[in-house]
Parts: structure tokens; C-alpha cells; sequence
């Protein structure tokens, strides 16, 4: 008789604007065999898109406004009271633009995740697309990493380049990022959520059938 099958770990996705990474998410996280599932979308502005795009696909959605709390720690307890509230196991960041306070971000070491817009160390903060342009790069793409307080630089979890080619401005080296960020976080999430890959000591472990390198996290 096969066993059973652990139980999905219960998500949070974080947004801030229009979710389309949320939106990717969802979309993995509807296969039967898929081993978390979101359970609960939080937005720091009301007018953020993703909140009706959750709602349109049958997840809790709500708006915590950070203008509405007098101080970051405040606003992070809100989110905290919504997340122990829901039972969440683990924190997507989605285009969440919020900086976390140190003891929000501690609390959660090792449960919570973000994707960023470049190949960091690379590029860590805004405008990643024109400042790799800038640089002259051949290479960019995304990383996803767990959050530590310092912005950006929590221990890298899986990232995808993709080609900076002749003639490329901001917008369509975006484009081309975004593709692989909607691939990158499921897979991501999976990874960590089905136990492939875990924060071990302020170092990202991998299981041992995910130490292929040729994995499929990594693509041109
Ligand atoms: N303590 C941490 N908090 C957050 C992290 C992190 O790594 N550590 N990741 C960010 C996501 N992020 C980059 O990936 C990021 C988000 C927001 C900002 C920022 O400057 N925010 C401003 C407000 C900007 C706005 O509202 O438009 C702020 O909070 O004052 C920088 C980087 C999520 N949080
Ligand atoms: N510093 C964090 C950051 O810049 N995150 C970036 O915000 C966008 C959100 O788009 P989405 O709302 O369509 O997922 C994504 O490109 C994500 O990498």
C-alpha cells in the first residue's frame, strides 16, 4: 500500500501590484501532486491588481494598507495576526514592496522567499533591467532567495538567465525576465515545499536528487 502524501504546505503570497508571479503560482499550485498550496493572498495597497486576480481564482485576498499603521512594526504585526490567523507555513514575496522589519523577517528565517529581477549578487535594489544594460551585460535574468533583513541578500535558492540581445531596452529585457520568473517560482517553491530544498545554517541545502547540475532551475 503507497503512502500517503505529506500534506501541502499552507502559502502566503505577498503582493503589492499587479501578481502575474501570483498568478503563476496559483496556476502550479493546482496540480494534484503540486506540494503546497496558497491559501491566502495579502496586498499592502488596496489598489494592488493582484487582489482581484486572487479573488477571480477563489484565494482569501485582502488589503493590509501600510499607510493605516503608524510604524513598520505595527503594519508587520497586522500581516503577522493575518498569517497565524490562516495557518501559514510558508511566505511568498510576489512584487511585495515593502521592506520587513528584522524581528518580521527573523520570525519567519528559513519559511519565507522573494524573487528579484536580476542575477544578484547582481543588480540587488530597483531598476535591475536598465542598470544590467547599463553594464554592459550579455547575461541577466532572476533569483530566487529566502529573506534575510539585509534586502537582497538572503542565500540563493534557484535563479534563470536569459540573453541580453543587440537592440534591447528595459521593457523588452523585462519581458523577456518575466517569462522565466513565471517558471523559476513555481518551480522554486515546489523545490523547497516538497522538502528538495531547505536554509541550513544561513546556507541553502539541497536534497540529494536536486544536486543535479544540470537541473532544470537553470536555463538560457
Ligand atoms: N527585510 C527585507 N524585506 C524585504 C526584502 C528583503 O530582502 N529583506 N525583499 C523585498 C523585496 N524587494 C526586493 O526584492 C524590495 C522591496 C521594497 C523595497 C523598498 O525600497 N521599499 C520602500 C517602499 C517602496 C514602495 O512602496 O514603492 C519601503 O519599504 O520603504 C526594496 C526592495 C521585500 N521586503
Ligand atoms: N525587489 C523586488 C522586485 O523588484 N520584484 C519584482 O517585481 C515584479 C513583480 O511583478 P508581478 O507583480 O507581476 O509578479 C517582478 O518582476 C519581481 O521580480
Amino acid at each position: 500500500m503507497s503512502a500517503s502524501p505529506a500534506p501541502k504546505k499552507r502559502v502566503a503570497i505577498l503582493i503589492s501590484g499587479r501578481g502575474s508571479n501570483m498568478v503563476s503560482l496559483i496556476e502550479a499550485a493546482r496540480a494534484p501532486d503540486y506540494p503546497a498550496e496558497i491559501v491566502l493572498v495579502l496586498a499592502n495597497r488596496p489598489d494592488a491588481a493582484g487582489l482581484t486576480r486572487a479573488q477571480a481564482a477563489g484565494i482569501p485576498a485582502r488589503a493590509i494598507d501600510h499607510k493605516g499603521f503608524a510604524d513598520r512594526a505595527s503594519f508587520d504585526a497586522a500581516l503577522q495576526a493575518e498569517l497565524e490567523g490562516a495557518g501559514i507555513e510558508l511566505i511568498v514575496l510576489a512584487g511585495f514592496m515593502r521592506i520587513l522589519t528584522d524581528a518580521f523577517v527573523e520570525a519567519w528565517a528559513g519559511r519565507m522567499i522573494n524573487i528579484h529581477p536580476s542575477l544578484l549578487p547582481l543588480f540587488k535594489g530597483t531598476h535591475t533591467h536598465a542598470r544590467a544594460l547599463e553594464a554592459g551585460m550579455r547575461l541577466h535574468g532572476c533569483t530566487v532567495h529566502y529573506v534575510v533583513p539585509e534586502l537582497d541578500a538572503g542565500p540563493i535558492v534557484a535563479q534563470a538567465a536569459v540573453p541580453v540581445l543587440p537592440g534591447d531596452d528595459a521593457e523588452t529585457l523585462a519581458a523577456r525576465v518575466i517569462v522565466q520568473e513565471h517558471r523559476l517560482y513555481p518551480a522554486a517553491l515546489a523545490l523547497i515545499a516538497g522538502g528538495g530544498a531547505a536554509l541550513d545554517g544561513g546556507r541553502v541545502r539541497l536534497a540529494e536528487a536536486e544536486r543535479d547540475p544540470g537541473a532544470a532551475l537553470l536555463s538560457l
